[in-house]
């Protein structure tokens, strides 16, 4: 139940305000260094080294707290820590809010994490993005109208309402800049309006004045009534004015922790004045470089903070925020119009429904994938091609033993190309997968959800497909079974661009590499088509290599196709005639054919005459090895390949995006 709406009439000025202290205590975090395999005998101890070291200090709403430290200081580190991105038990130390321990549960509802990289889909619209995040994460009992406010008012604080209508782009089409980027992937994290953000170096990549921007986006989320927490590399002077709170890191220990402004205070009573006109951030980065590097490190800089923290604790008359409960805080906060239900502790872990959230996944998809004429069209192209080529070059085939052996070759031809022709999904799978990975971590959907839509979205396309290819072939190239035969043919072409299709999602789901993507399915589909049947026949397989045979995707389809084309016992494919026009018979007196028709005819036991029919459909089935399913069971199996591998992708991203730190 979303409060902001009823309480919209409440008197601002008449509520207290009950500020957000975020607060964590000696946060220590050490890692076990994997031992390499060397020549050494005997075991060595496993090394520890330790990421964080008794971090303590606190976050307040509305203020910036940023975190800055050379590569390598622990930053992100940290912002995992406090972000519950780290497994419990690994962490030692407390995290608070409001006096009260963070769950992973409690998490999810208050808070966001920004990652480093934009994971956003390049054909939607800057608006169209902030919609669906508000679609997947806003409570279902809030109407559209509302759902569209939000987003309206999003816009407008990340600055973004000029560019509302215009695409997010990517290297082969022109959209957004890098900043508004940054901003949208912010925007698509604090749709729910967080009580904490942390972001993980939000200016990263950009130039100055994007950068500046981002903060300055950050800054009027903080007063809205946030946390802003953030790890920074080397902030501009300009960038520092924003930010209210800063710990610096070394080696994962505080080497300073208050506001930016008393960093120049700080170092000349350590030593170190900061020089006139000098940016504070790359002095404070450049003097713990130098110290980092002396034998004596940073050690005097800790403990010299260490007092200056004890000594501020004496002078501070500040009272203690934790004095009211993070219930009372919340309460407040939604009076003030913050958009957090007052049932979040019992909010349930998906807003919407698995139906609603298919369907909404598959209406973004279609809408990205439409926008990408040139991606749909390489593909048809392709099929479309190979479907005229193959037309063109096995133009009706007839039924003599080198047709027979032409429309073998076809059919192994043909059904390879189903698969082959799926691969190019992976890149675009592979991308995808990131912006899973992003959303189902703070549960915008269902993993299942998005396993379902994004098999129910790519059925359309490759039914048409499979109309194209079938229609270009099957009378072209003379194939058999009238328009049963094709309609058969046409089910057999679809259930294998199924199960091609599905093999390549679930690799884009195992590997997330895009080359050895690549590898893995052509080394697979190659070998699918070497086991399949017709390169080698099944009774010429060696035993130890049979089972290659039956997980060959191929298989079933070409056996599938063969028994609609040669099922057929009205079909016959040697006649006696050919054995008497074949040149072996060349020079062979009268008497001697005699005596052979005669020595055939006993052999066969009746009559051989011209029109005897010595090889049938069924002959050349068997001879080939198909026999053990008939074509119902071979296009069921064909079927059941895609299904199961469907499967296997949802373990692979239920498995895959556990993403905690150990
Ligand atoms: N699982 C791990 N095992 C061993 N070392 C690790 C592990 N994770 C991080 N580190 C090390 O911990 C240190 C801190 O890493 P962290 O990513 O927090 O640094 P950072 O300050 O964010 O750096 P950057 O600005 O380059 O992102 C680095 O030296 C890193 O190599």
């Amino acid at each position: 139940m979303l409060q902001r709406d009823a309480v919209i009439d409440v008197d601002e000025s008449e509520i207290p305000p009950i500020p957000f202290v975020l607060a964590f205590n000696d946060l220590t975090y050490n890692v076990t260094l994997q031992q390499r395999f060397g020549l050494r005998f005997g075991h060595s101890p496993a090394k520890i080294k330790t990421l964080l070291n008794g971090i303590t200090g606190e976050a307040k709403e509305g203020e910036i707290l940023a975190i800055l430290g050379a590569s390598g200081a622990g930053k992100s580190t940290l912002i995992d820590a406090l972000a519950g991105q780290i497994a419990e038990g690994s962490l030692k130390g407390t995290v608070t809010l409001n006096g009260e321990a963070l769950q992973s549960r409690l998490l999810r509802v208050i808070s966001a994490y920004v990652m480093q990289e934009d994971l956003l889909f390049p054909m939607l619209t800057v608006e169209e993005t902030l919609m669906f995040a508000a679609e997947f994460r806003l409570p279902r009992s809030l109407s559209k109208s509302k759902k569209r406010n939000r987003v309206e008012t999003l816009i407008d604080q990340l600055g973004l309402t000029t560019v509302k209508n215009t695409v997010i782009g990517d290297e082969g089409h022109r959209g957004v800049s890098g900043g508004e980027r940054r901003r949208v992937s912010i925007g698509t994290d604090i749709i729910h309006d967080p009580i904490v953000l942390f972001l993980d170096e939000p200016t990263s990549g950009l130039d100055s004045t994007s950068a500046f921007m981002v903060v300055q986006v950050l800054k009027k989320i903080a007063r809205s009534g946030s946390i802003v927490i953030m790890s920074i590399h080397q902030p501009s002077g300009r960038i520092m004015e924003f930010l209210d709170r800063v710990i610096v890191l070394s080696s994962g220990q505080i080497v300073f922790s208050d506001s930016p402004a008393t960093l120049p205070l700080f170092f000349s009573e350590f030593g170190s004045p900061i020089p006139e006109k000098e940016n504070i951030a790359e002095f404070t980065l450049d003097l713990i470089k130098d110290l980092e590097g002396s034998p004596e490190g940073t050690r005097g800089l800790v403990e010299f903070n260490r007092n200056w923290q004890h000594r501020k604790l004496r002078v501070s008359q500040e009272p203690h925020h934790n004095s009211s409960s993070l219930g009372e805080a919340i309460n407040a906060s939604i009076s003030r119009g913050k958009l957090v239900s007052t049932s979040y502790r019992s909010i349930p872990s998906y807003v919407n429904p698995w139906w609603v959230e298919t369907v909404i996944l598959a209406k973004r998809y279609m809408i990205n994938w439409t926008r990408t004429p040139e991606l749909i069209g390489t593909r048809v192209f392709i099929v479309m091609m190979t479907g005229f080529l193959l037309a063109t070059v096995y133009w009706k085939v007839d039924d003599s033993p080198r047709g027979v052996q032409e429309r073998l070759s076809f059919f192994s031809f043909a059904m390879a190309t189903m698969f082959y022709s799926c691969a190019d999904g992976l890149p675009a799978f592979i991308q995808e997968r990131y912006i899973f990975l992003r959303e189902t971590a703070h549960n915008a959907y269902r993993r299942s959800s998005y396993v379902i839509s994004h098999s129910l979205v790519t059925l359309p396309h490759l039914f048409a497909l499979s109309i194209g290819f079938a229609a270009t072939t099957f009378w072209f190239v003379g194939l058999n079974g009238g328009l049963a035969g094709f309609i058969y043919y046409l089910m057999i072409i679809f259930a294998s661009f199924w199960s091609g299709c599905s093999f390549v999602t679930f690799v884009s789901g195992v590997i997330p590499n895009v080359m050895m993507s690549y590898m893995v399915t052509f080394g697979y589909l190659s070998y699918c088509l070497l086991f399949s049947g017709f390169y080698v026949n099944r009774d010429r397989i060696h035993l130890y290599w049979i089972w290659i045979h039956y997980i060959s995707l191929l298989k079933y389809p070409y056996e599938a196709v063969l028994h609609n084309e040669f099922d057929d016992p009205s079909r016959c494919f040697v006649r006696g005639n050919q054995v008497f026009d074949n040149t072996i018979m060349e020079g062979v007196s009268e008497t001697t054919k005699a005596k052979l028709l005669e020595t055939m005819s006993g052999y066969l036991g009746m009559e051989l005459t011209e029109s005897t029919c010595l090889t049938t459909g069924s002959d050349l089935l068997k001879q080939h090895g198909i026999e053990q399913l008939d074509k119902w069971g071979c296009l069921w199996v064909t079927l059941a390949w895609g299904f199961f591998f469907r499967i296997l992708f949802y373990f692979s991203l239920l498995l895959g995006s556990k993403n905690k730190r150990a």
